[in-house]
């Protein structure tokens, strides 16, 4: 394990296990739909690779880059949209897939972004859901589990841009980012 990490909150195994039963429950709803997956860079490209590949239905995959974290442990309340869907969506039936809905303010930005975009419909489905990080009503249509009110890492989330590539999702030290 890396040595920055505090403790595993998930497994490879278990964020497996999760990507299953997801990708079998988006595919029961999307039945005879040809929905448009938009995976949000960065945190979301680990969960994204394993969750389409459980979706036993035609999809288009895209992708939509915000950020608001710029290298803290904070959410800045700012969102910055550094690159757009390129699917046409209007009229689409589109699934958002996050890493993590933390203060909500990420997911309020996107369901905005999607409403003016004119879509079908929109759902989220995260892999981590930090309902006591809330600041806005933010809510998701798949949860993949919940977490503490902790700064987690690893499978896509990161701290300053390190920790992606660890194949588990983890509790960061805190001493890490407090020094
Ligand atoms: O609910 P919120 O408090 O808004 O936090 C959730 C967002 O924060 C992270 O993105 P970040 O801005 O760190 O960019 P990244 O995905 O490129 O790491 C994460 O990937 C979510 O998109
Ligand atoms: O706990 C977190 N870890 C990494 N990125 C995040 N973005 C929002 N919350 C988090």
């Amino acid at each position: 394990m890396n040595n920055d990490i505090e403790r595993v909150l998930f497994s490879q195994e278990d964020i497996q296990e999760a990507c299953r039963r997801l990708g079998a429950q988006i595919s029961r709803d999307y039945e005879g739909k040809k929905p448009v997956v938009v995976g949000v860079l960065k945190g979301a490209i680990l969960f994204m690779v394993d969750l389409i590949k459980e979706m036993d239905i035609m999809t288009e995959v895209d992708f939509l880059d915000v950020s608001s974290y710029h290298g803290g442990v904070a959410s800045t309340g700012s969102i910055t949209l550094n690159r757009e869907i390129e699917t046409d969506i209007s009229g689409r039936h589109v699934i958002i897939v996050e890493d993590i809905i933390d203060t909500g303010l990420t997911l309020q930005y996107m369901l905005n972004y999607l409403n003016a975009h004119h879509v079908a419909s929109a759902k989220v489905c995260t892999l981590l859901d930090k309902p006591e990080g809330r600041k806005v009503t933010a809510k998701a249509d798949y949860v993949g589990f919940n977490v503490p009110n902790e700064f987690v890492v690893g499978y896509g989330l990161d701290y300053q841009e390190f920790y992606r590539n660890l194949p588990y999702v983890g509790v960061l030290k805190p001493d890490v980012y407090s020094e």
